[in-house]
């Protein structure tokens, strides 16, 4: 039984939902599901915005024929050639043998080296600001590299002025029956998500989501459809402007997170120290993560959204406890930047966690490190009161 959504009068939304799936590309947990947006639209030629992952495809096929009513699928334009969005391209050959495939070099090229099946005498390669006409709808191509594959581009639709961003702008977590944002309640359900989906996955490509958000600047745009979670028809600022915060790293709340390592408590019982001492002197709405217990895509979406984080971690096998370790070379990996942190290091009989934590953190890009770190042998002692109340301090006031 098909599932489909009308976005406007000659386009359909035609993609499906899987609360199924653990973790997205294998790893990013998704309790909430993921949805893969794909669209049709109908007018003198048909054509299809991208297709959707294998898990969802007889749904996806329902959708299309009950859509096309019929009719021939002329185009079948592909804005993103990862598979969650391309596994259909054959079976979509197969069933509309004429259907010319719409992509750029770099998307055949993919295209070749994920699937086998040959279909070269489909393509239709466009550059940048090509046009292709549907009868009253025109569709232009723009590139959209790094956001988040080289191949990316968004395709514009003229007449009703709509947005197809590929992954940009979209979300983790499956929609519960209203496609459009406007019809959620986006904060609640979507935003942290949205944040965690960005931060995570295309947080490394700033600078080209800023690039790309330049070259839309002259564009009136009404709707954006991104190939995950809902469609964008009002309240667009608010997308655009997060997502101009996230790509320039800036961090959307002054406040704190505090992330940590810690097998005996020790670690732990000093971050909460800390927190306790910032709350007292007035700092609202801090989190605090334990490295071991939540996934890191997590810490690293509010590490995303807050000015200032505090890193704890004892040394271990000479080295940095692992949990801290890898989170660190994450947010180093996504080119994470402009922050301020203060550091806690802990040992027993010879300290390497602190140093480690510096020199990691100053590989990255504008992370100034506020006050000296604070060491423990083992666990806090009376006399070091002091010393971390001098750290809480000044991190305090780098806050304020
Ligand atoms: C497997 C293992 C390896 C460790 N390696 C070191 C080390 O190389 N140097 C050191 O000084 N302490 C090392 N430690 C000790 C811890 O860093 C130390 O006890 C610390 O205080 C633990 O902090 P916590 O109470 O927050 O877990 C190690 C502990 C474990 C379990």
């Amino acid at each position: 039984m098909n599932c489909i959504q009308k976005i406007s009068q000659d386009i359909y939304w035609v993609g499906g939902n899987d609360r199924r799936l653990e973790r997205f590309e294998n790893m990013f947990p998704i309790p909430n599901g993921v949805c893969y947006n794909s669209y049709l639209i109908v007018d003198e030629k048909t054509a299809l915005i991208d297709t959707v992952d294998v898990s969802i495809s007889a749904l996806f096929f329902d959708n299309i024929t009950h859509v096309l009513n019929g009719r021939n699928l002329d185009y079948l334009i592909i804005n993103h050639m990862e598979p969650d969005h391309c596994g259909n391209i054959e079976e979509i050959v197969k069933r509309y043998p004429s259907v010319r495939i719409v992509g750029n070099k770099k998307t055949f090229q993919f295209l070749e080296q994920f699937y086998d099946y040959d279909c070269k005498n489909n393509y239709l390669e466009i550059n940048e600001g090509d046009k292709l006409s549907l009868g009253e709808h025109q569709l232009k191509f723009y590139y959209a590299p790094m956001v988040h594959w080289p191949e990316v581009m968004f395709t514009y639709e003229e007449k009703e002025k709509i947005l197809f961003s590929a992954d940009a702008f979209g979300t983790f977590g499956a929609l519960s029956g209203n496609i459009f944002s406007d019809e959620t309640d986006f904060n609640t359900v979507f935003l942290e998500e949205a944040r965690r989906y960005y931060a995570n996955i295309v947080g490394k490509y700033g600078g080209q989501v800023q690039s790309v958000l330049k070259k839309l600047s002259p564009f009136e745009i009404k709707m954006i459809c991104p190939l995950h979670g809902p469609v964008w028809r009002k309240n667009l600022p608010f997308i655009l402007e997060k997502y101009d915060y996230w790509s320039k790293y800036k961090p959307e709340k002054n406040g704190v997170v505090l992330v940590y390592a810690s097998m005996y408590g020790n670690t732990e019982n000093v971050m909460n120290v800390i927190a306790s001492k910032l709350a007292f002197k007035g700092i609202t709405d801090m989190r605090i993560y334990d490295v071991s217990k939540t996934h890191p895509s997590y810490i690293i979406s509010d590490l995303w959204k807050y000015s200032h984080f505090i890193v704890g971690s004892p040394t271990y096998n000479m080295g940095l406890y692992y949990g801290m370790e890898s989170l660190l070379r994450e947010l180093e990996a996504l080119q994470f930047q402009n922050r301020k942190v203060s550091i806690v290091g802990n040992y027993t009989w010879s300290c390497k966690s602190t140093a480690i934590m510096q020199e990691m953190l100053s590989k990255m890009k504008n992370i100034e490190i506020i006050g000296k770190p604070f060491e423990l042998k083992s666990t806090m002692k009376r006399e070091q009161e002091e010393a971390l109340e001098n750290l809480v301090d000044e991190f305090y006031q780098s806050i304020i």
